[in-house]
């Protein structure tokens, strides 16, 4: 193992001009190939910088990915890398990270120039994995046997296909939480770190692996208060941001420091990582043997004349902190990236488990859970939730059978081709089977089919109004189990009530994020907030109890408001 120092590289990117800016003046950010010039609040001085690369405000999301390419490529040698967007709040972080469907980002580009990574390969398996985490601040943070700073119950997710990342990251990020500010009607209210694994395994020599990550974080906006409006509860958001924000600067000047003075380890200044748990879990990226890139977002407004110059200093003082990468003898697996739990090597000449996902035959209370291939009889602990033997996990919905495939006649291509059929069919399965698919704005769940008991009265026979007051009882008594922390309890009546109201969107999605929360991919609020709480409105979004807005789920469906 030999060990490259390697500067964070740093970009910028002007994002276009939007209503929100107020007074923009052309001028006052100027663009020349790397370089880039900011005019201060009172137009009096003009700050240069020399930056890596720099984004102009008609830059395309393809481009901007284009830029980051090489960087992401680095993971498949086994080198561990870390893109981070910071900025202003509006200044376009989220969209340079995550996008949009229509315009996706760095995060949706990589996962799919990742897949084709693995389709091109020839003489080796690339197995890949993810975790995400939002709100860190509220995590346990440990120090691994690697010393690495790691959340010890992070679930890793395997994914097999583009469309599998695609429906578990989209519920995982939904949970992120975001709030309607004067900058930002989708203001990001916590930073978001996404982190893909890979595990590259060459065919004809198990023993030479290469293990590298791809940890992309989209960190909250900094924010003045006096321009974002901000209420009580919003402005305890932007102090824990800009806290963790100013940790990160320290952290960043003392590793200058140290660098200025030629200290290396512990003998320099102190780096005060510890000090917020963002550091902590960055501090791989700064001075640490991840590869960094640093995308700083600019929003072209006047008002953010004294943001955009602080942002452009952050950034020319990052991009003096050196790390130190460890660039891995091929037959070793690096010490800095442990492989995630979920992930086994692959050894091509053992007998596979393929964990298949498959509906039982009806009456069917399953979902068809998303297949994850594992070389061990043990199950991994996934996202997905932590009983995948087969049998019925406790919420009795998340039903698994193993099949057992003998491949020891196959050829690795074989098998990987064997896999690759039996993860689309499964997913085109769920995609054509509407009895039991429901869709979520882009997720596609399933919701559980609930088994008629004898006591059930036969829904058809109700009259609408009879269904919807079922309803309505049920989804009372639930808010209640729920309000006490008894979620199981609360889940099967909220389910029974959905046999009443079936089209009702509201219901379906709070059933599935609860059970999503159960499964350990949601963070789990124990309780239903308040009645004074859940009026809120729009403005409170996408935390699990949350959901439990009655007022919403009267809007698509006639349950009456306030009367469950
Ligand atoms: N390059 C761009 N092109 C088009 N629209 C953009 C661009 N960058 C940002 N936007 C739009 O500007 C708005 C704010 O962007 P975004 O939410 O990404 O900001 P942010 O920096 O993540 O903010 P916060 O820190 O408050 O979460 C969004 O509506 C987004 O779609």
């Amino acid at each position: 193992m030999t060990t490259i120092s390697k500067a964070i590289a740093c970009h910028v990117r002007l994002r276009p001009s939007h209503p929100n800016d107020g007074k923009t003046n052309p001028g006052s950010i100027k663009i020349s190939g790397n370089s880039i010039e900011a005019l201060n609040k009172e137009g009096d001085k003009r700050y240069h910088f020399d930056l890596d690369k720099c984004h102009g405000q008609t830059i395309s999301q393809e481009e901007v990915f284009d830029s980051v390419r090489s960087t992401i490529e680095q993971a498949y040698n086994g080198q561990n890398t870390t893109i981070f967007t910071y900025g202003v709040t509006g200044s376009g972080k989220t969209h340079t990270m995550q996008g949009s469907r229509e315009d996706p980002g760095i995060i949706p580009r990589t996962v799919q120039a990742i897949f084709r990574k693995r389709s091109a390969l020839r003489s080796s398996t690339l197995s890949i994995a993810f975790s995400y985490v939002s709100e860190p601040q509220k995590r346990d943070i440990r120090m691994s046997a690697e010393g690495l700073n790691i959340i010890p119950d992070l679930m890793v997710q395997p994914i097999n296909s583009v469309t599998e990342f695609e429906v578990i990251y989209d519920a995982a990020a939904k949970t992120r939480k975001t709030a309607s500010t004067k900058l930002n009607s989708t203001s990001s209210r916590s930073h978001a770190i996404l982190t893909l694994y890979l595990h590259i395994l060459e065919n004809n020599n198990p023993s030479k692996r290469k293990c590298g990550k791809i940890c992309l974080t989209d960190l909250a906006g900094s924010e003045n208060n006096n321009l974002t409006g901000n209420d009580k509860e919003r402005m305890r958001e932007s102090s824990a941001i800009n806290t963790s924000l100013t940790t990160l600067g320290k952290v960043v000047d003392a590793l200058n420091l140290n660098a200025e003075r030629g200290n290396r380890d512990s003998a320099g200044v102190f780096v005060p990582y510890r000090e917020s748990k963002l550091t902590r879990l960055l501090q791989d990226a700064l001075g640490g043997s991840s590869q960094g890139l640093l995308i700083c977002c600019l929003a072209p407004g006047e008002k953010f004349a004294r943001d955009t110059i602080n942002t452009l200093q952050f950034a020319k003082k990052s991009k003096s902190v050196e790390n130190r990468l460890l660039v891995a003898d091929n037959s070793q697996r690096r010490a800095s990236a442990p492989l995630p739990r979920a992930i086994k090597p692959i050894n091509a000449n053992a007998a596979f488990k393929v964990h298949v996902a498959s509906r039982q035959s009806a009456p069917t209370r399953g979902r068809t859970a998303l297949s994850s291939i594992s070389t061990n009889s043990r199950p991994a602990r996934t996202m997905m939730g932590r009983n995948q033997t087969g049998k019925e996990n406790d919420l009795g919905v998340l039903v698994k059978q193993e099949k057992i495939m003998d491949i020891k006649g196959l050829t690795d291509e074989q098998l990987n081709q064997r896999i690759q059929e039996i993860v689309s069919q499964e997913i085109e399965k769920e995609r054509n089977d509407p009895s039991i698919t429901i869709q979520l704005s882009n997720v596609v769940f399933e919701l559980p089919k609930i088994e008629k008991t004898r006591e059930d009265t036969d829904v058809d026979s109700l009259s609408a109004e009879e269904r919807e007051t079922r309803a309505r009882v049920l989804v009372s008594h639930a808010r209640k189990l729920h309000h006490r922390g008894d979620v199981q309890q609360a889940l099967s009546l909220y389910k029974k009530a959905y046999e009443y109201v079936p089209t009702n969107k509201k219901l379906s999605t709070r059933i599935t994020e609860i059970q999503l929360a159960l499964e350990g991919i949601l963070p789990q609020e124990p309780k239903v907030p308040q009645q004074k709480d859940r009026m809120m409105g729009s403005g409170m979004k996408r935390s699990f109890g949350h959901l439990d807005n009655l007022a919403d789920i009267s809007q698509e469906s006639p349950i009456k408001k306030g009367k469950c």
